[in-house]
């Protein structure tokens, strides 16, 4: 391997920076969520209610010191707005439809204060911050009340701001709308910004290795001693990629094709570590990727936290989150009083009338609350210090919670799906870093082209440098390119590990993705290997489908052409054109039908496509239908599997023109989702064409399916 071209922290970092700023644009504009939530008439709010973004009409009916000491208030329809049909039997006012959901980032405002004229500065100032409102996460909803947790994302309480504003909401008609949650955005742009500052001798190991300033260590065998698994399952593949994570000084991937046991492997390497007294952060991109570790370390006693926000979190994970433990251990109970404290004075606010007394409350709950604050913080501090695992997302990682912490490993999980600025929230005072993720399937979605930011840096970059070699090194930076990949592209294969026993797939189906895409080394564990849909541990009928692994449905010959689509939104906007393919659709669902016939139950079975025009086709033809049968876009089916996936290709045109399934990624998570059937409907003719992978592809499936050519005629 030729040493590495190094490229300039600062430049790759204001490069990022770019990138990511073009990025939240193109997300906000299409996601079209309101980002100020300012002046809009009572038309736009119902519009926006209408449409799923907002709840009108609301007042504040009860507030309560929730978790992590933040208020959570409860809000109610008004019942002087509350019209009769929207009431319950006992009269009580209900919420009717609406998509505000748990999770969801809301703020929420007083209806009557915009626009309002107001006499002096003080009150004008007033009037401003109910207009802003306050921000909040939506933890519960139901019929007559949603409930939102107001205070800072990430934990640690109410600000005096927030207080302030929570307060003044009581007695006025509010409404709440769902807000783009640019927490990532922030803590990304945040990291970004302090790389760009960093000087040189401020740059950690792991980070001159990641940029390419010097090569990874020698590994470090004697130190991790010999190992003594805890798991008598694991196999050789998982057990040496363990080993030498644990050897590793600086840098370890771990590469888990589809079904390899990626997660399992992980959780060893974690008591691995915890065994060698070794502080480690895990992280993943998304909350379901960290619970799902959380879920698979608690019952092995180590002990764990896990930070996030609990609306968040799945209720098996709760009660290892930061914000329970610090309600529920001893630690916790430095701050039980006071908080108890708080709330009789809150109560106690709204049954005074003098305005003098109601301020001296006012100021009291203020010292109060600072002192939560303060006690909390020391509370979460020794939580999270006498962890030996910590688990959060990765802009999780960001929060104030793990701000002077030091851990000795970080691990994170799904690394090729999470964009580069996202993991080096928790990577920049990283020592020894372990990457969990397969390249070798999709990548994050990125929605911006990257265009604008690529001029703007290779422009600014001349006019710094007078010269274009800055800009040759970063070639290939862009948001889709993934730390992991970057790292195995800068350093070689030397860094990596491969997993290639897999759990899931018949061998047929494992075959053609593990020879073109893992070099033939995908090996289908003796449990998996032979497993047809007859073998289902309940009563399936022995025929063609539920016996072959593997089948074609090859509609080559012109009767089965695409359509292009305009893709229209659930709000009714047009969002691009996409592709369907009528015929195509009716091949699947016939194999769907037989499927059903010979017993497969529909819960068992996943139809998927690449195009959105497609999925909408084939909704209107088997939801109903099959209300049990999962229907999906390839995407979006990435880390999912199921019994048989019947995969719509869609393309097939005289031009030969094969759009994005020409994404080699994408096709590799559509054909490694099944277990013990895979069926391809799709156009050889057409496909073939698309690139050398395509036409091996096609050829694999002439040879090895059990190919079938539907007859157009017998269809209609
Ligand atoms: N050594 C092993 N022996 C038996 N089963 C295993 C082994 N390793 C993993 N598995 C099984 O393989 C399946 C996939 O494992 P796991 O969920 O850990 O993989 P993952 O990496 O999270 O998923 P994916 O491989 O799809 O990314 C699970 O059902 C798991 O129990």
């Amino acid at each position: 391997m030729p040493p590495p071209t190094p490229i300039p922290i600062p430049l790759f970092a204001s490069t990022q920076l770019n990138l990511l700023h073009e990025e939240h644009a193109a997300e906000v504009s299409s996601s079209k969520l309101a980002s100020t939530a300012a002046t809009v008439s009572p038309s736009t709010r119902r519009t926006l209610q209408a449409t799923g973004y907002a709840l009108t009409g609301l007042i504040l009916s009860q507030c309560r010191t929730g978790l992590g000491g933040r208020v959570v208030g409860e809000f109610a329809p008004d019942p002087a707005v509350a019209s009769e049909e929207s009431r319950a039997a006992d009269g009580t006012p209900r919420l009717g439809s609406h998509g505000i959901r748990v999770g969801d980032v809301v703020r929420v405002s007083d209806v009557a204060g915009a626009g309002k004229k107001v006499g002096k500065d003080k009150d004008k100032e007033k009037e401003k911050d109910a207009e802003k409102g306050v921000e909040g996460v939506v933890t519960r909803t139901g019929d007559r009340a949603v409930w939102i947790a107001f205070g800072r994302q990430g934990g640690g309480g109410m600000s005096k701001e927030d207080d302030e504003a929570v307060e003044e909401l009581w007695g006025k008609k509010v409404w709440a709308i769902k807000l783009a949650n640019d927490v990532t955005y922030r803590r990304m742009r945040q990291t970004m910004e302090k790389m760009v500052k960093m000087t040189e001798s401020e740059y950690s190991h792991f980070m001159r290795v990641a940029f390419g300033h010097t090569t990874p260590l020698q590994l470090d065998t004697e130190a991790c001693g010999p190992v003594e698994f805890t798991d008598p399952t694991l196999n050789d593949s998982q057990k040496e990629s363990i080993q030498f994570a644990l050897a590793s000084r600086d840098i370890a991937l771990i590469h888990g094709p589809p079904g390899t046991g990626k997660t399992h492997t992980l959780i060893e390497l974690i008591l691995q570590l915890v065994q060698r007294r070794k502080r480690v952060l895990v992280c993943g991109p998304s909350n379901v990727s960290v619970d799902n570790i959380v879920e698979r370390l608690a019952p092995k006693k180590v002990p764990v936290v896990r930070i996030g926000h609990p609306a968040r979190l799945l209720p098996s994970v709760l009660e290892h989150s930061l914000e329970v433990l610090t309600q529920t251990s001893d630690a916790g109970g430095i701050v039980k009083d006071i908080r108890k404290e708080i709330d009789e004075k809150q109560a106690s606010i709204r049954k005074t009338r003098s305005g003098r007394e109601r301020r001296g409350i006012y100021d009291d709950l203020k010292l109060l609350r600072k002192e939560f604050r303060e006690r909390e913080s020391k509370c979460v501090d020794n939580l999270v210090r006498e962890s030996s695992v910590v688990l959060a997302t990765l802009h999780g990682a960001g929060g104030h919670q793990l701000k002077n912490q030091k851990f000795d490993v970080v691990i994170i999980d799904e690394a090729s799906q999470a964009l580069e600025a996202q993991c080096w929230i928790p990577l920049l005072g990283a020592e020894k870093v372990v990457l969990a993720g397969d390249h070798l399937q999709l990548p994050p979605t990125v929605k911006s082209t990257g265009q604008n930011s690529k001029d703007q840096t290779s422009k600014g970059t001349e006019e710094k440098t007078g010269n274009t070699t800055d800009t040759e090194t970063l070639k290939g930076v862009s948001l889709e390119r993934t730390l992991f990949d970057r790292l195995l592209a800068l350093h070689g294969p030397g860094i990596k590990r491969m997993l290639t026993t897999q759990y899931r797939m018949h061998e047929k189906i494992m075959r053609f993705p593990s020879d073109e895409l893992y070099e033939g080394k995908l090996i289908a564990s003796d449990a998996v290997k032979a497993r047809l849909l007859i073998d289902l541990p309940y009563e399936v009928e022995g025929t063609d489908d539920t016996q072959e692994p593997l089948v074609f449905w090859d509609t080559q010959g012109g009767d089965f052409p695409e359509k292009a689509e305009d893709e229209i939104s659930k709000k009714g906007a047009l969002l691009g054109d996409s592709k369907s393919n009528e015929m195509e659709a009716m091949v699947v669902a016939r194999h769907v039908d037989s499927l059903i016939d010979a017993g497969i139950r529909p819960e068992s079975i996943a139809v998927i496509t690449p195009y959105n025009g497609q999925l909408a086709l084939l909704s209107r033809m088997l939801r109903e239908k099959y209300p049990g049968l999962e229907l999906g876009s390839v995407d979006g089916f990435q880390g999912r599997e199921k019994e048989a996936v019947v995969v719509s290709l869609v393309r097939s045109n005289a031009e030969h023109e094969v759009g994005f399934l020409g994404e080699k990624r994408r096709l590799n998570v559509a054909m490694t989702r099944p277990k013990r059937h895979l069926c391809i409907c799709g156009d050889s003719e057409t496909i073939s064409h698309g690139s050398s992978f395509l036409k091996h592809w096609m050829d694999f499936l002439e040879e090895n399916a059990d190919l079938r050519y539907p007859d157009a005629g017998d269809l209609l």
